[in-house]
């Protein structure tokens, strides 16, 4: 049990580290907030909350992966190395990917509500 708990506080830690150091994450958590307030007032169904949900799961999540991906590649690779900068540019593609999936979810499930 004990175990579990600081496990837990790991991943907390983590997650205040993102928040503390990458805006982006910032940004998002923000984001995330208004659509939730948004989602409460237009009164979403329980489907359209997992799809909600959904995205901004996978939103954070990749922003968290890409952050780690930057730490640990400047850990390894702390000067200018083609290779690495690779490695951080196919990270922020794959952030880019989900956040425009987000969108289109987004778009999907409030503009008809709005319109
Ligand atoms: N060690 C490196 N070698 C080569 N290119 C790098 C290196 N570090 C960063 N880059 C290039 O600079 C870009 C931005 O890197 P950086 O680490 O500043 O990421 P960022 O997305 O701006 O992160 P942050 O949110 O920490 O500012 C990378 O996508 C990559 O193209």
């Amino acid at each position: 049990m004990n175990k579990l708990l600081q496990s837990f506080g790991y991943a907390f830690k983590g997650l205040a580290y993102a928040f503390r150091s990458q805006l982006n994450f910032k940004l998002h958590c923000v984001a995330a907030v208004l659509v939730l307030a948004l989602g409460w007032y237009v009164q979403l169904s329980v489907a359209e909350w997992l799809w909600i949900s959904l995205a901004i799961a996978l939103v954070l999540a990749a922003e968290l992966f890409n952050t780690a991906i930057e730490v640990l590649v400047d850990l390894v690779s702390p000067n200018w190395n083609e290779q690495a900068g690779r490695v951080k540019d196919v990270a922020a593609g794959a952030v880019l990917l989900i956040a425009l999936l987000a969108l289109v979810v987004g778009l999907f499930i409030f503009v008809p509500k709005l319109s």
